[in-house]
């Protein structure tokens, strides 16, 4: 049965969030709250977590101020806390981004859930796991939902929100609007499906990608050209759908579909996941440091942050989410 206690405070009044595990996700998490004017605290079991934490928010931080931080917003509200319980005792809301591990996150979120205030909301990162298999081992599950978020959470809007067999309705519909309030772009699914919407989409793409290279019918470059100089530029503003429906023309999507329809029945595809093997992995990441040639990890993240922030501009999105 869902639990019912209700969260103590409305997603409006959120002061403090707890954001629990600070890698490239929960680091970029804690960016994104910070820039919006919360306190946050953060725990992580990881010994270097608080510098690399810190790293990670500074070199975002250019990106949010030219976004625009909310007022009081400082990389100075941000709290290292020694435990997992001190740093969740105070929120009002907490953001889990632990390693993507199913008997991690089971065990991680029922420790969350004893720890934190009764009716807190506890919102898991994970990648594709439906909360239904994450929150078997939580004695209060029904404040246990799904919130998943795009790389990097401080720039990329979206970020899908679905609960599991034991989430109470009402906390995945707080959890929207938090992140509505939080300046996020939300998708609230009524149903759980393994990778949500958007992984399910890309992990198509994805699988495409790696038959690709490990039967050397493209290289990792010209898999990242077909899509940056072809599809790529019109998805940032018009869906597959609707993009679809102006290829038939006049005739709209159903033109496109009786004319192009039956081409769907074509082995275009192979929906089988390759073997990831060595020979695989190691084409996959040879052929990625070829293509960053000699910028950095910072030098591609501070590219791909100018990136989005001049496509969220140019679509006039900039500081605006979906409704
Ligand atoms: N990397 C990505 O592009 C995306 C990742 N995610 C999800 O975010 C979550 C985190 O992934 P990443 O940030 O990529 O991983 P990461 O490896 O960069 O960071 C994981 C962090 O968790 C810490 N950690 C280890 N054990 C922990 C524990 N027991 N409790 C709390 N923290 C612990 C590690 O020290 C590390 O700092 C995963 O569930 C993943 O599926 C979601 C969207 C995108
Ligand atoms: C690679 N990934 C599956 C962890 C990616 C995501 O979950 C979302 C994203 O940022 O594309």
């Amino acid at each position: 049965m869902p639990e019912t206690t209700p969260a103590p405070c409305a997603p409006e009044d959120v002061r403090r969030v707890a954001c629990i595990g600070a890698g490239v996700i929960g680091g970029g998490w804690v960016a994104h709250f910070l820039a919006r004017g919360y306190d946050v605290t953060a725990w992580d079991p990881a010994a270097d977590a608080e510098d690399r934490l810190r790293r990670l928010v500074a070199a975002a931080w250019p990106a949010l101020e030219q976004i625009g931080l909310a007022d009081g917003a400082s990389q100075d509200r941000l709290t290292l806390a020694p435990t997992l319980g001190e740093a969740v005792a105070e929120a009002d809301f907490v953001q889990e981004s632990a390693p993507e591990k199913l008997e991690l996150k089971r065990s991680l979120l029922a420790e969350l859930a004893a720890a934190t205030r009764p009716g807190v909301v506890i919102a898991s990162s994970t990648s594709g796991y439906p909360m239904t298999d994450m929150q078997t081992a939580a004695e209060h599950p029904g404040r246990l939902v799904v919130g998943h978020p795009f790389n990097p959470p401080y720039l990329i809007p979206l970020v899908e929100v679905v609960g599991g067999e034991r989430t109470d309705p009402e906390a995945v519909a707080w959890a929207s609007r938090f992140y509505d309030v939080a300046g996020k772009s939300v998708i609230t699914m009524d149903r759980e499906l393994p990778g949500f919407i958007a992984n399910r989409l890309q992990e198509a793409l994805w699988r495409e990608a790696l038959h690709m290279v490990a039967n050397g019918e493209a290289t990792v470059e010209d898999i990242d050209a077909s899509i940056t100089e072809g599809p790529g530029l019109r998805w940032a503003f018009m869906g597959p759908c609707l993009t679809f429906a102006l290829a038939g023309g006049e005739g709209g999507m159903a033109h496109m579909l009786d004319h192009f329809g039956p081409s769907l029945k074509s082995p275009w595809t192979r929906l089988e996941a390759p073997e990831l093997d060595r020979a695989l992995r190691d084409a996959m990441v040879d052929g990625c440091r070829e293509a960053a040639g000699d910028r950095t990890y910072a030098d591609l993240v501070a590219a791909r942050d100018q990136g989005v922030i001049d496509v969220l501009r140019a679509t006039g999105r900039l500081g605006s989410t979906r409704r």
